[in-house]
C-alpha cells in the first residue's frame, strides 16, 4: 500500500455498489485538498469512472490486511453543484442502515440518474439554462390566481395547532373525505413559506396520477406569492432532463415547494421546514424493490431530524399512525399515549353529507349479474338528474382468466403461478406479474374447441356492461351516456390521464369505470353515486392488513361522491355508496355504514394486540428467489440452522418462522420463498438483521440455484 503523500488528503467516497460486492459502503481515494462532505465527485472504479459522493472529510481507516490496495486519486470534482447537506447525508445513512442496504446504493439512487453520465460541460450547460429561466411573475399578471380560502372553524384549529404550536412534531390530520385537508396543509405551507423566505416544503402524494392535479392547485396558489418557478415535482413520469432540472432547482433552494411521489423523500432540500404526507395510509409509499423503504416513515424521521413539522393526512389513517397518535390511557392507565398528535376534522366543507351506504345482497340476485338491476336503475336516475356516477372494480382487463368449456384448459401464464388476463381491447392474454403477452386464442390450445369463455370480471367487461345497460337512456344533455374507463391500461400513454380527468371535470363523462385509481384523492365535483363490484375478496384474504386496506378503499371511494355540498343539496337524493356483496352482515360494512373509522380502527387494533401483530410487534421478511422452490427454501433453512448454531446479537428477542412459498409462488420462472422474523423490540430486530448480513453474504456462495435474497423491513404484505 502506498501511504498518501503529505499533500494528499484521504477521502471516504460512496459509490453505487451493492452490499455483497464488499464495496457497498465507502471507498478511499486521495485528493490534493480536503473536500467538504457531500461533494459530488467522479472516481475511478475498476476500469470505469463513476459518480460518487464524498461522505467523510476526515480520513477513514485504511482497509487493513490487504497490502495490495493502492489508493487512487479522485478523477474530478463536479463543479457548480453545492455539496449535499449534512441532514441529507444522515437521512441516507439512516435509510441504508434501517432497510439493510448499502450506503452507496441508497445514496446514488437518490440522485437524478442523468448526473451519472453527464460531462462537466453538459452540467454547466444545464445550470446555465436553469439560471436563464423566466423571472418570477408578478402577482397580478397571473391569470390562475387562487388566493387562500376563508377557513372553516375545524380547519382553522388544525392550522393553528400545526403552525403555532411551540414544538415541532408529527400531526395526524384525520379529516373526513372532502373536509378540506388540502386547504389545511396549503395554508400551513403558506405560513411557513412566508415566515421564512428560504423555507421549503415537501408534499408527498401516493401516486403519480395525483401529481398533475395538486401541482396545478399549488401553482395557482403559490406562484402569485413566490414566483412562477416555486413548485418543482419529482416522480417517475418526468423525463431525465426534467428530473435533473427539478432536482437542481430544489437543491439550490429555488423551488420552495417540492411535490412528489415516494422517491421525493430523498430529495436534497436544504431548507426543509414542513413535510406533508397526503393519503398517508396508502401502501404506494412503500418501495417494493431495491431498498424497500417506507416514505412516510422516513418523512417522520426526517422531520424529527430537521426539526420540521410533519403532517400525515388521511380520512383513514394507517393503523400504525392511528396507534402512534392515540391519546394517553388508550391501552390502559399506564399508557402515556402516542408521540404523534391527532387532529380531527369530521365535517365536510359546506356541511355536505357523506355518502349513504346501500347494500345489495348478491346472494339474492339470480344469475349473478355484473350490475344488479337496482344499481342500474339508481345510476340511470342519477344521470337523468345531471349527476355523474362511478363504478369501482379492482381488476383491470376484461376477465381474469380464459377457460375452455370443453376440456377445462385455463389461460395460465407459462412463467408464473398465475393466470394470464384476457384483454379485449387488443384481444390479448397478458400476465400482470411478468408481462408475458400472447394473442387471445380463438380455439383451445389443448383440444381445439372453439368454446372458450372468459371467467370473472375486470374493468373492460364492466365498462361494456354499463354501456349496454344505459344505452337506451335519454339524458338531459341530449347525447348518449358516455362511459369512461380509467385504469393502468387506459392511462398508460403520456397525457392520457390528464385528458381523461379534464373530460370528467368538464362534464363530458357520465360514468367512470375504474380500479382503485379512481377512488383516490380526486376532487370530482358532480358525482352522486359510487358503486363497488366484488369488494368481498379482501374479507377472506390471509393478509392481516387486507381489512384495513378494504376499509380505506371503500371510504375513499365513498368520499368521491357529494363533494360539492351546494350541488349535492340541490339533488333529490343524498350521495350514495352501493356495495354489491355476498356478506351483507359483515362488521366491516357495518362500520362503513356509520362512517365510523374510529370504531373500525379500535376494533382492528384490539385484534392486532391480541394476535400480537404490528404495530404491537415489529416484522421483517427474509426472501429468497431461486430456480426451484426447494432451492429457495433450503437457503432459508440453512440460515435458520446457522442462527441456531451461532446465536446472533438480538436473536434472543427475535422469532423466526418457518420458510414458506409466497402467495404467488413463481413469477417469471423464479421460485420465491420467504421467512418471517418478528420481535417486540425494533432495536433487537435491527441488531439481528445487521448481524445476519455477513452470514447471508457467505451463504450466497454456497447455495446452488439461488438467484437472490432480500430483506424487507416493516413489510406491508406477508
Ligand atoms: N374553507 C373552505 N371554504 C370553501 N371551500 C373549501 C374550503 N376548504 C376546502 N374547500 C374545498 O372543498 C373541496 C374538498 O377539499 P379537499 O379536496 O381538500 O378535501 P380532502 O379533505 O383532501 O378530501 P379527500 O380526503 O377526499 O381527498 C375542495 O374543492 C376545496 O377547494
Ligand atoms: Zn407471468
Amino acid at each position: 500500500m502506498t501511504a498518501p503523500t503529505p499533500s494528499h488528503v484521504l477521502l471516504a467516497v460512496a459509490v453505487d455498489a451493492p452490499f455483497h460486492s464488499g464495496i457497498g459502503h465507502l471507498l478511499s481515494y486521495t485528493w490534493g485538498e480536503a473536500l467538504p462532505a457531500g461533494t459530488l465527485v467522479r472516481v475511478p472504479l475498476g476500469q470505469k469512472e463513476v459518480l460518487g459522493i464524498v461522505w467523510d472529510s476526515t480520513p477513514p481507516p485504511l482497509p487493513d490486511g490487504d497490502k495490495t490496495v493502492t489508493l487512487r486519486p479522485l478523477h474530478s470534482v463536479l463543479k457548480g453543484i453545492a455539496p449535499l447537506g449534512t441532514h441529507w447525508l444522515r437521512l441516507v445513512e439512516f435509510a441504508a442502515r434501517y432497510y439493510q442496504r448499502s450506503l452507496g446504493e441508497v445514496a446514488l439512487a437518490a440522485l437524478p440518474p442523468t448526473l451519472r453520465s453527464l460531462s462537466q460541460e453538459q452540467i454547466d450547460r444545464r445550470l446555465r439554462r436553469l439560471r436563464a429561466q423566466p423571472a418570477p411573475v408578478p402577482p397580478t399578471a397571473d391569470g390562475h390566481n387562487s388566493p387562500a380560502l376563508a377557513l372553516m372553524p375545524q380547519q382553522q384549529q388544525a392550522v393553528a395547532q400545526i403552525v403555532e404550536s411551540s414544538e415541532q412534531g408529527c400531526f395526524v390530520l384525520h379529516g373526513a373525505t372532502g373536509s378540506g385537508k388540502t386547504e389545511v396543509f396549503m395554508q400551513c405551507a403558506q405560513q411557513v413559506l412566508q415566515h421564512d423566505e428560504q423555507a421549503q416544503v415537501l408534499v408527498l402524494v401516493p401516486e403519480i396520477n395525483l401529481t398533475p392535479q395538486l401541482q396545478a392547485t399549488l401553482q395557482a396558489r403559490f406562484a402569485p406569492l413566490l414566483g412562477a418557478d416555486c413548485v418543482a415535482s419529482l416522480h417517475s413520469g418526468l423525463t431525465p432532463a426534467q428530473r435533473l432540472a427539478h432536482w437542481l432547482a430544489i437543491h439550490q433552494g429555488r423551488a420552495r415547494l417540492v411535490l412528489g411521489t415516494r422517491m421525493a423523500i430523498f430529495a436534497s432540500i436544504p431548507h426543509l421546514r414542513l413535510l406533508v404526507v397526503d393519503e398517508e395510509h396508502d401502501s404506494s409509499y412503500k418501495q417494493q424493490e431495491g431498498a424497500r423503504y417506507h416514505a412516510r416513515d422516513l418523512a417522520v424521521w426526517r422531520g424529527r431530524q430537521e426539526e420540521a413539522s410533519v403532517i400525515l393526512a388521511s380520512a383513514t389513517p394507517s393503523l400504525e399512525s392511528w396507534h402512534n397518535s392515540r391519546p394517553p390511557g388508550t391501552l390502559g392507565p399506564e399508557d402515556a399515549g402516542g408521540h404523534y398528535r391527532r387532529l380531527s376534522m369530521p365535517v365536510r366543507v359546506g356541511e355536505g353529507t357523506l355518502a349513504q351506504l346501500r347494500i345489495v345482497d348478491m346472494r339474492q340476485q339470480p344469475r349473478n349479474p355484473i350490475l344488479a338491476p337496482v344499481v342500474v336503475q339508481a345510476i340511470g336516475q342519477r344521470l337523468q338528474q345531471g349527476e355523474q356516477c362511478m363504478v369501482l372494480i379492482n381488476r383491470r382487463g376484461y376477465a381474469p382468466v380464459l377457460q375452455c368449456q370443453n376440456c377445462g384448459w385455463k389461460s395460465d401464464c407459462p412463467h408464473c403461478s398465475a393466470h394470464q388476463v384476457l384483454h379485449l381491447s387488443d384481444r390479448s392474454l397478458r400476465c400482470h406479474h411478468c408481462g408475458f403477452a400472447t394473442p387471445a386464442p380463438r380455439h383451445c390450445p389443448d383440444c381445439h374447441s372453439p368454446d372458450l369463455a372468459p371467467i370473472g370480471r375486470g374493468t373492460e367487461q364492466v365498462q361494456q356492461a354499463v354501456q349496454d345497460e344505459l344505452a337506451r337512456l335519454s339524458l338531459p344533455h341530449g347525447r348518449p351516456p358516455v362511459v369512461l374507463r380509467m385504469d393502468a391500461d387506459s392511462t398508460r400513454h403520456k397525457g392520457a390521464l390528464e385528458t381523461q380527468l379534464a373530460r370528467i371535470h368538464a362534464g363530458e363523462v357520465d360514468v367512470i369505470v375504474g380500479t382503485q385509481m379512481i377512488a383516490k384523492g380526486h376532487d370530482f365535483r358532480r358525482i352522486g353515486l359510487v358503486a363497488v363490484i366484488q369488494p368481498d375478496g379482501a374479507l377472506y384474504a390471509a393478509d392481516f392488513r387486507a381489512p384495513e386496506r378494504l376499509f380505506a378503499l371503500l371510504m375513499q371511494a365513498a368520499g368521491r361522491a357529494g363533494r360539492d355540498a351546494a350541488f349535492a343539496q340541490e339533488q333529490p337524493s343524498p350521495p350514495e355508496l352501493w356495495l354489491q356483496t355476498h356478506e351483507p352482515e359483515h362488521p366491516l360494512y357495518r362500520a362503513l355504514h356509520r362512517h365510523d373509522f374510529t370504531a373500525f380502527a379500535t376494533q382492528q387494533l384490539l385484534e392486532r394486540q391480541q394476535a400480537d401483530l404490528p404495530p404491537f410487534c415489529h416484522q421483517a421478511l427474509l426472501r429468497a428467489d431461486a430456480r426451484t422452490q426447494e432451492g429457495a427454501q433450503t437457503f432459508l433453512q440453512t440460515v435458520v440452522q446457522q442462527v441456531h448454531e451461532q446465536p446472533l446479537p438480538g436473536a434472543a428477542h427475535v422469532t423466526l418462522y418457518p420458510p414458506v412459498p409466497l402467495a404467488i409462488q413463481r413469477v417469471a420462472n423464479v421460485e420465491r420463498a420467504q421467512m418471517l422474523l418478528e420481535s417486540h423490540s425494533r432495536a433487537a430486530l435491527q441488531q439481528f438483521l445487521r448481524a445476519l448480513q455477513p452470514l447471508l453474504h457467505a451463504s450466497r456462495q454456497r447455495e446452488h440455484g439461488l438467484i437472490r435474497w432480500l430483506v424487507d423491513v416493516d413489510p406491508l404484505a406477508i
